[in-house]
C-alpha cells in the first residue's frame, strides 16, 4: 500500500488497461470463420482500436472498411481502412458524410461478402444518417436537449433510433444479403445490445408507445416534424446478424477489485449497475464510507469497495462537469474530515462530460479546502461546476482518450486510520 490517492491511481491505470479491447477482439475472432471476404465497419469511441485489431487478425481477408470515431480518438492510419473522426455527444458534418461512407459500403455487399461489424459506445453520436424531412440541425438540437434532460441511455436511444436511417437495426438491412458479424463492447448496464450505440445491427426492442411515454415523462417539446419521425416502428427482428459482447462494465470492476486486492486492501464489488442521480449516488457512496470508519463494516479495513454503472445528470446550471465529477464533488460533502478515506470516480473512455477530465477524486480534506478557497460545494453543484470546484483542490483525473469505453468506474478505498477527525 501507498498513499490512498495513489493506490486510487493505480487502480484507474491497470483496470482501464484491463479493458482495452485488442486482446479480446482478437480471442473472438480467432473462434469466427469469417471467409475471405471480409468488409470492416468499426464504430464508437473504442472503434480504432478494435479496427486495427481486426486488421492485424485478419490481415489481407479484409478487403476494406471505414472505422467512424471521436475527434482525438483515432491513432494513425490503418492499411486498408478509411478512418474518420466526428462530434460527440452531439454529431456534426463528419458523422453524416463518414455514416454516408459505410453505408455505401454496406449497401453494395453481395450474399458472399461477410460485414465485420465493431460496435462501441459513443456510435449514436458517430454513425447517424437523419431519415427523410429530419436535418443534422434537427438531430443536434434534439440530442442536446436529451442529454440535459436525465434520460438514460435506453431513453435517448429509444428517441434516437427513430430520426435515424442506420440505427435500430436498420444498418443491417442495408448490408442484407452480406452476412454481419457484430462485436461489441458494451458501455450501456445490463448489456442491452438494441441500445449500445442505438443498436444498428440489432432488432430494436424499444416501441413507438415507448417513446411517447418517454416524452411526457420529460416534458421534451419537439417540434411537429420530428414527433412524426417518432411514429415509425423499428425492425423488431434481422435474420442476417449475429452479435457477440467482448466486455462490459463487469470486466473492468473485477480488474479493479483484482488490482485493490494486490495493493493490499479487502475488496468487494457492491454492484455493477449504478443509474441513480450523480450527486445521490455521491451521498450514498459517502454514508457507506462512514460506515466503515465508525463500524468497520460492510469490510474490514483496508478496503475498497468498487461499483460500475453510469449515473445521470439533469443539467440545470451553465458550469462545465461531467457525471463523475458531480458524483466526487458531491461525497466529498459526506466525507469531511475523514482522513483514511478516498472516494474516485471515472469514465472508462477518459471523458467525463464536455471536459478534459476522465472524472475525479475527493478525500477527507476535500470539503474544507473548497471552503477555505470561497468555493460552496453546494453551489458549484446547483451550477453544474464540478470542473472547476475540483480543479481547486487537485480533484481531477486526467488520462486522456483511452480507446475503449465500458461504463464508469467509481470506488471507496478506506485505510486504518481510526477516528474522524474535528
Ligand atoms: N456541466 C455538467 N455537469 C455534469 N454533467 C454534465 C455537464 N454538462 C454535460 N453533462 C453530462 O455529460 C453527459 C455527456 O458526457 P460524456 O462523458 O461524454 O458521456 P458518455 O461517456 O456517456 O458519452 C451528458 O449526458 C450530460 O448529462
Ligand atoms: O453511443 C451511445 O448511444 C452511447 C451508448 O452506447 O454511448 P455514449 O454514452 O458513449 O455516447
Ligand atoms: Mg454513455
Amino acid at each position: 500500500m501507498k498513499s490512498l490517492r495513489e493506490d486510487a491511481l493505480r487502480i484507474i491505470e491497470d483496470s482501464i488497461s484491463s479493458v482495452l479491447p485488442e486482446k479480446a477482439v482478437e480471442q473472438e475472432l480467432k473462434k469466427l470463420d469469417l471467409g475471405d471476404k471480409i468488409y470492416l465497419v468499426a464504430i464508437g469511441k473504442a472503434a480504432w482500436r478494435m479496427a486495427k485489431s481486426a486488421k492485424d487478425c485478419l490481415k489481407e481477408k479484409v478487403k476494406g472498411g471505414v472505422v467512424i470515431t471521436k475527434y482525438g480518438h483515432s491513432q494513425g492510419p490503418i492499411e486498408g481502412l478509411k478512418i474518420y473522426e466526428a462530434g460527440h455527444p452531439i454529431p456534426d458534418e463528419n458523422t453524416i458524410s463518414s455514416t454516408k461512407e459505410a453505408v455505401e459500403l454496406a449497401k453494395g455487399l453481395s450474399k458472399d461478402d461477410t460485414m465485420l461489424f465493431l460496435v462501441s459506445g459513443g456510435g449514436s453520436a458517430l454513425f447517424e444518417l437523419p431519415v427523410d424531412g429530419v436535418s443534422l440541425e434537427d438531430i443536434k438540437n434534439v440530442t442536446d436537449m436529451l442529454l440535459r434532460c436525465g434520460a438514460n441511455i435506453v431513453e435517448i436511444n429509444a428517441i434516437r433510433k427513430r430520426m435515424s436511417r442506420v440505427k435500430g437495426g436498420k444498418f443491417a438491412l442495408m448490408a442484407s444479403p452480406a452476412r454481419v458479424y457484430s462485436l461489441v463492447l458494451s458501455d450501456v448496464l445490463g448489456d442491452r445490445l438494441d441500445s449500445i450505440a442505438s443498436g444498428p445491427a440489432y432488432p430494436d426492442s424499444t416501441r413507438c408507445e415507448d417513446v411517447r411515454k418517454i416524452i411526457r415523462k420529460y416534458d421534451l417539446k419537439l417540434p411537429k416534424h420530428i414527433l412524426q419521425s417518432l411514429r415509425e416502428e423499428t425492425p423488431k427482428s434481422l435474420d442476417n446478424v449475429e452479435t457477440r459482447i467482448i466486455g462490459s462494465v463487469s470486466k473492468v470492476c473485477e480488474s479493479a477489485k483484482n488490482v485493490a486486492v494486490s495493493l493490499g486492501y479487502n475488496a468487494m464489488i457492491l454492484t455493477t449497475t449504478l443509474d441513480c442521480e450523480a450527486s445521490e449516488a455521491g451521498l450514498f457512496l459517502a454514508s457507506i464510507a462512514r460506515e466503515e470508519v465508525e463500524k468497520e463494516r460492510p469490510l474490514e479495513r483496508p478496503c475498497a469497495i468498487i461499483l460500475g454503472g453510469e449515473t445521470v445528470v439533469h443539467v440545470k446550471g451553465t458550469g462545465k462537469g461531467g457525471r463523475n465529477q458531480e458524483l466526487v464533488l458531491s461525497a466529498a460533502r459526506g466525507i469531511r474530515n475523514y482522513p483514511g478515506v478516498v472516494i474516485a470516480s471515472v469514465g472508462t473512455d477518459g471523458t467525463d462530460g464536455p471536459t478534459d477530465a476522465a472524472g475525479g477524486i475527493v478525500d477527507g480534506k476535500t470539503a474544507y479546502t473548497l471552503e477555505e478557497a470561497g468555493i460552496d460545494i453546494d453551489d458549484a453543484l446547483n451550477d453544474n461546476d464540478s470542473y472547476h470546484a475540483l480543479q481547486k483542490v487537485n480533484g481531477l483525473i486526467k488520462t486522456g482518450p483511452t480507446g475503449t469505453n465500458v461504463n464508469d468506474l467509481i470506488f471507496i478505498l478506506c485505510d486504518e486510520t481510526k477516528v474522524r477527525e474535528n
